[in-house]
C-alpha cells in the first residue's frame, strides 16, 4: 500500500537549483508595443501620435495626460512630453490587406502579424518585425529598409526635405532610445539656442532705435507701455488722434501691480504677489493664449483694460504670452491652469478681485470631438462648470462666453438671426457650446445678477497685423483657411475642396469668415455691455459676407503672391452648402460690425503664416 517501498526522490527535489528567470511573452510585448499606446495601454486608433523617443500614443491619451499628470502613475516615464509640441501627429499608410474584424477580437487574441499600416515605399506591415522610422519635421512613417533602399534626404512621402538627426526610430532597442534621447536634447538645445539669439538680435535692433531715439530724432516720444495709442502704433493698429482701431476713444492702460512672491506659480515663471489683488478689478481670459483669446487680450489690453490669463497652454504656446506683452508694451500676469483643476481655480480667485471673466477656452476641432466626445464633454463642460461654480463662490457674475454657430447646425433658413433653432444634427463639439449655452439661460432664469453674453463665433480668419500672433495650434490646421495659408507657405501640397456641386455661385461651400482682431473687439464691446447689467444676451459674430472655398483660395493665391494648389474630392459627409449670418443684432446692441474684407484677413494670415515657419519658435 502506499509508498512505503520509497519513492525516489527526483534531483531537483533535493538540489535546489537557481530558478530560470521568467520568460517574457514576446508576442505579447511585441504587440504591446505596436498595438498599444504607451501612457494608457489601450488600443491605437487614429490620430496616432510618436514621441521624440519613438514610442506611440493615441492623442486623447496625451491630451490627458497633459491635462491632468497625476492620474498616471507611470507620469515619470513620460516626463519628456510637456506639451503638444512635444509629439507628432503620425502620417500613417494604410495598409490595404488588413481587416479590421482580426484585430478586434478583443483581449483574448490579438494578432501580431497583420498591421493597419505598411510602408508607403516597399510595402512591409508595421507589426513589430520590421525597423520603422518617422521624420521628426513631417511626421511621415517608413520602413528602415526604405530608407536605405531611396537614400535620399526627401521625405519619399510628402516631399519634403529632412536629415537623418530627424528620423525617429519607433519602439527601437535601448541603444536606439539612447541615441534618440541625445538627439532630442540636441533638438531642444538648438531650439532654445535659435529663441535666445532671435531675442538677442531684436534687443539690439531696440537698442539702436532707442539710441537713435535719444540722439535727437524722436526723443520726445512717451515710453511704450502708457498709452494704448502707443501700443497699438508699435504693434501696427492704425491709431490716429488717440483714437482705437473701431474708432473709440483709448484710455491709459492700468497696469498690473508687479508680482513679487506667492505660492501660485505662473506660467510666465514669474511669483504672484499678494498685494497684486487689485481693487479696482480686473478680467479674467480663459484660453488667453489661444487664437481668439490672445487676440482679445491685446484688444482689451489697448482699451485700457487690466488682464489676467489662465490657459493650460497645451495647446498655446508660452511664446504667445512674450509676444502679446511685446505688442501691448506691458507685462500680463499668467497662470498655467486647466478648468478641470477646480482648487486652483478657487486659489486664482482669492488671489485676484476679477470684475468679469471672458471664456475662452475649450477644445475646438470638430472632426476630433467625434472621435472623443468624452474629453470634449470634460473639457468644455466640466470644465465650465468649475468655472461658473467657482466664479459663483467668489460673487464675480460677469461672464462673455465664446460659443460657436456651429449650435446652429444646417440652416432652416438664411442668413441665421441668433432666432434661428439649434442644437439639430450638431457635431460633439457644437453640442459641449450648445449645452453650456442652456446651462447659462437655466442659470439667469433661476439665479438675480449674472450677465452673460454668449457670442456665436462664425468662421474665424486672419491674424494679428504685426505678424506676431495668430493661431499657433498645434497639428495640421482645422479648417480652411488656415489649410490655404499653409499651401502657400510649401508647408503643405494641395487644399483639398469638398465638393464643388453645392447650390452656390461657384459649386463649393460658402462661409461667413470674421477677422480674428474684429471677432476680439467684440469681447471689448461685450465688456463695455456688462458693465451695464445686460442679463443674458447671445450676439452672432459673422461678417454677414459670404466666400466660397474657390474664393478664399483665390484671394490666399493674390495675398501671398503664390498659387494655391486645389483639388476637388467628394463632400464631406453631412457637410452643408451655405452658412452665414445676419450680424444686426450685435450692431444694434453693441455698437459693432466687421471692419476687415477678405484681403485683410488673408493679408494679416500671410505676415503670421510667413513669419511663423517651422524653424520659429512658434510651430
Ligand atoms: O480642407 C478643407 C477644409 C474645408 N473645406 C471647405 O471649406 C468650408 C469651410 O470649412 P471649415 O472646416 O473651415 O469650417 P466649417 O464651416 O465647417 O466649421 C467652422 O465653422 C464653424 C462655425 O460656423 C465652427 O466655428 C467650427 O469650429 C469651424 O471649424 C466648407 O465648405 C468645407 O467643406 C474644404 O473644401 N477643404
Amino acid at each position: 500500500m502506499g509508498c512505503d517501498g520509497g519513492t525516489i526522490p527526483r534531483r531537483d527535489e533535493l538540489v535546489r537549483v537557481k530558478k530560470k528567470p521568467e520568460q517574457k511573452n514576446k508576442v505579447a510585448d511585441l504587440a504591446a508595443k505596436w498595438k498599444l499606446c504607451a501612457i494608457t495601454q489601450e488600443p491605437l486608433r487614429t490620430p496616432i501620435m510618436g514621441c521624440e523617443l519613438g514610442r506611440l500614443y493615441n492623442k486623447e491619451s496625451i491630451l490627458e495626460f497633459l491635462i491632468d499628470k497625476s492620474k498616471f502613475e507611470n507620469a515619470s516615464g513620460f516626463a519628456h512630453i510637456r506639451g503638444l509640441k512635444d509629439v507628432k501627429e503620425l502620417k500613417l499608410t494604410d495598409n490595404p490587406a488588413y481587416q479590421k474584424e482580426t484585430a478586434k477580437k478583443g483581449d483574448s487574441y490579438i494578432d501580431t502579424q497583420t498591421s493597419p499600416y505598411i510602408c508607403p515605399v516597399v510595402g512591409l506591415e508595421m507589426n513589430g518585425t520590421y525597423k520603422f522610422c518617422f521624420v521628426w519635421s513631417c511626421g511621415c512613417v517608413m520602413s528602415e529598409r526604405a530608407l536605405k533602399e531611396i537614400k535620399s534626404e526627401i521625405c519619399h512621402k510628402c516631399g519634403k526635405p529632412y536629415s537623418t538627426d530627424d528620423m525617429v526610430v519607433l519602439n527601437g532597442t535601448e541603444t536606439d532610445v539612447d541615441e534618440l534621447r541625445t538627439n532630442m536634447e540636441k533638438r531642444r538645445e538648438q531650439a532654445k539656442l535659435a529663441k535666445k539669439s532671435k531675442k538677442a538680435q531684436k534687443h539690439k535692433a531696440t537698442d539702436v532705435s532707442q539710441a537713435t531715439e535719444i540722439n535727437g530724432e524722436s526723443s520726445s516720444k512717451q515710453p511704450k507701455v502708457e498709452t494704448a495709442s502707443s501700443s497699438a502704433s508699435s504693434s501696427g493698429i492704425p491709431s490716429t488722434n488717440g483714437k482705437l482701431t473701431n474708432g473709440i476713444s483709448d484710455k491709459k492702460i492700468k497696469l498690473p501691480n508687479k508680482p513679487s512672491d506667492s505660492k501660485f506659480k505662473m506660467a510666465n515663471g514669474k511669483q504672484g504677489d499678494k498685494a497684486e489683488k487689485m481693487s479696482s478689478g480686473c478680467v479674467l481670459v480663459t484660453g488667453g493664449a489661444g487664437f481668439v483669446g490672445s487676440h482679445s487680450v491685446i484688444e482689451l489690453i489697448n482699451a485700457g483694460y487690466s488682464v489676467v490669463v489662465v490657459d493650460n497652454f497645451i495647446n498655446a504656446n508660452h511664446e504667445t504670452m512674450m509676444r502679446i506683452e511685446e505688442v501691448c508694451g506691458t507685462t500680463i500676469t499668467n497662470y498655467s491652469i486647466d478648468l478641470t483643476d477646480k482648487s486652483a481655480l478657487q486659489d486664482l480667485f482669492s488671489k485676484h478681485k476679477f470684475t468679469s471673466v471672458i471664456h475662452t477656452a475649450g477644445l475646438k476641432v470638430i472632426g476630433e470631438s467625434c472621435d472623443v466626445p468624452l474629453l470634449y464633454y470634460r473639457v468644455n463642460v466640466c470644465g465650465t462648470i468649475n468655472l461658473i461654480e467657482v466664479m459663483k463662490e467668489h460673487n464675480v457674475k460677469n461672464l462673455i462666453f465664446s460659443s460657436s454657430a456651429s449650435v446652429y447646425g444646417p440652416p432652416e433658413y438664411l442668413p441665421l438671426d441668433e432666432k434661428h433653432r439649434t442644437g439639430r444634427g450638431i457635431k460633439p463639439y457644437g453640442k459641449t457650446k450648445q449645452c453650456m449655452e442652456e446651462l447659462f439661460k437655466d442659470l439667469c432664469k433661476a439665479e438675480q445678477g449674472w450677465n452673460i453674453i454668449i457670442l456665436r463665433y462664425f468662421n474665424v480668419a486672419g491674424a494679428h497685423q504685426s505678424g506676431k500672433i495668430g493661431d499657433s495650434t498645434q497639428g495640421p490646421p482645422a479648417y480652411l483657411i488656415a489649410y490655404c495659408a499653409q499651401v502657400a507657405a510649401g508647408k503643405r501640397s494641395e487644399v483639398v475642396i469638398y465638393g464643388n456641386d453645392f447650390d452656390t455661385h461657384d459649386g463649393t461651400g460658402v462661409r461667413d469668415y470674421v477677422h480674428v482682431v474684429d471677432l476680439a473687439f467684440a469681447h471689448v464691446l461685450a465688456q463695455r455691455k456688462l458693465e451695464k447689467e445686460c442679463g443674458l444676451r447671445i450676439y452672432n459674430i459673422g461678417s454677414g459676407q459670404c466666400y466660397s472655398v474657390l474664393d478664399m483660395i483665390n484671394a490666399m493665391s493674390q495675398s501671398s503672391g503664390k498659387q494655391v494648389k486645389y483639388r476637388i474630392a467628394d463632400r464631406r459627409p453631412e457637410d452643408i452648402g451655405s452658412f452665414y449670418c445676419k450680424p444686426d443684432l450685435a450692431l444694434e446692441e453693441l455698437g459693432w460690425k466687421a471692419t476687415k474684407g477678405l484681403k485683410e484677413m488673408c493679408e494679416d494670415l500671410w505676415r503670421w503664416q510667413s513669419r511663423n515657419t517651422d524653424s520659429s519658435p512658434i510651430r
